[in-house]
């Protein structure tokens, strides 16, 4: 079978309440997207579409304020992140290329984990600042509980995805269950202004980078300047914009675990076309799923044997993402890790 070089629309309802054969019927489906390119727009989800509406409307509002009170929110330190980080302070190229320079076009917000697990784990040196207290703007006041309510049902999807992606990797269904159940996951709003200068030369949206984490969950909208992945045969191809969809990626740590069996696709936002004016704004909702920070990362069982052996040193979730954290960083360049 030739490998997919677009992103393929899989309808997950099949999995969610169908039986056995449907369940197989769509790992199958999720292990040659995530095989061949990385990436799938999901259908049959089960997320409220009220919800991902409130999540968007408040998110503008926010961004909508004046600088210098989402200025009052900002990020505290590179290896906190929690709170606003403004145009062009980050470059997510610089995780896979230390010469990326350019400061990315858009400006996010960001939370950590809403529910603490308990305190001695949470706070255990190994936990870093995986559990630091999220920043929550004063306005609009309703940010906070809607965007709760977002991590939660973003954490219940994605345990969801993870027992597809252990049916499709041969594993028990419920294998990655225990080292998702503390979760530091992030929710990150990304809006990309309308462009009213040209950029700099180089300059886009966001560039290229892999996500860091298991999975990411993202809703996005139809509008110019949008995503692109590199597929397999190197050609960067847009992602479709399906109505009622979520676009779903790997991570670099599912690529670690199945030993390079799944890709960590490279991805970029780029620019609107000159003149797209008012209508090129741009809003991302991305929640990164990252398993616990103690789960460790290393080669399945069943991804490696004769003249295959583990590409990567074992690591953990939490170590693996403190160091993706730092070095992607302009406005603290140079402050500690
Ligand atoms: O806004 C998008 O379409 C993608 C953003 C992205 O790749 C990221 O935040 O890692
Ligand atoms: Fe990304």
């Amino acid at each position: 079978m030739s490998k997919l070089l677009e992103v393929p629309v899989i309808d997950i309802a099949r999995f969610r309440s169908g039986d056995e054969d449907d369940r197989r019927a769509v790992a199958r489906e999720v292990d040659r997207a995530c095989t061949d390119i990385g990436f799938l727009i999901i259908d049959g989800h089960g997320v409220d579409p009220a919800l991902i509406e409130r999540t968007r409307a408040v998110s503008r509002e926010f961004f909508d304020l004046p600088e210098a009170e989402k200025r009052r929110v900002a990020r505290p330190r590179v290896d906190v992140s929690r709170g606003y980080t403004g145009l062009e302070d980050e470059s997510v190229a610089r995780s896979r290329d230390a010469s990326a320079t350019q400061g990315d076009l858009n400006e996010s917000l960001m939370i950590g984990p809403v529910d603490r697990p308990d305190e001695a784990y949470a706070t255990a040196p190994a936990a870093g600042q995986h559990f630091a207290a999220n920043i929550w703007p004063q306005r609009p006041a309703a940010l906070q509980p809607v965007w709760t309510e977002y991590y939660r049902a973003m954490g219940d999807l994605a345990a969801t995805i993870m027992r597809i992606f252990a049916l499709a990797l041969d594993l028990d269904e419920h294998y990655f269950d225990d080292k998702i159940d503390r979760h530091i996951s992030r929710l990150r709003l990304r809006n990309y202004p309308a462009q009213a200068e040209a950029p700099k030369p180089g300059q886009i949206r966001a560039g290229a980078h892999s996500d860091y984490g298991s999975l990411t969950i993202l809703c996005t909208e139809d509008k110019p300047g949008g995503l692109q992945v590199c597929n397999a045969a190197g050609e960067w191809v847009d992602v479709p914009i399906v109505p009622g969809t979520f676009i779903i990626n790997i991570g670099d740590l599912m690529a670690r675990w199945s030993n390079d069996r799944w890709v960590s696709t490279l991805h970029r936002v780029v620019n609107p076309p000159a003149g797209a004016g008012g209508a090129a704004r741009r809003l991302s909702i991305v929640f990164f799923h990252n398993p616990n920070y103690d789960a460790r990362i290393e080669c399945l069982p069943n991804c490696a044997g004769d003249g295959e052996p583990p590409r990567y040193p074992p690591t953990t979730s939490g170590e693996h993402l403190r160091s993706m954290f730092v070095t992607t960083q302009n406005a603290a360049a140079g402050q500690q890790a």
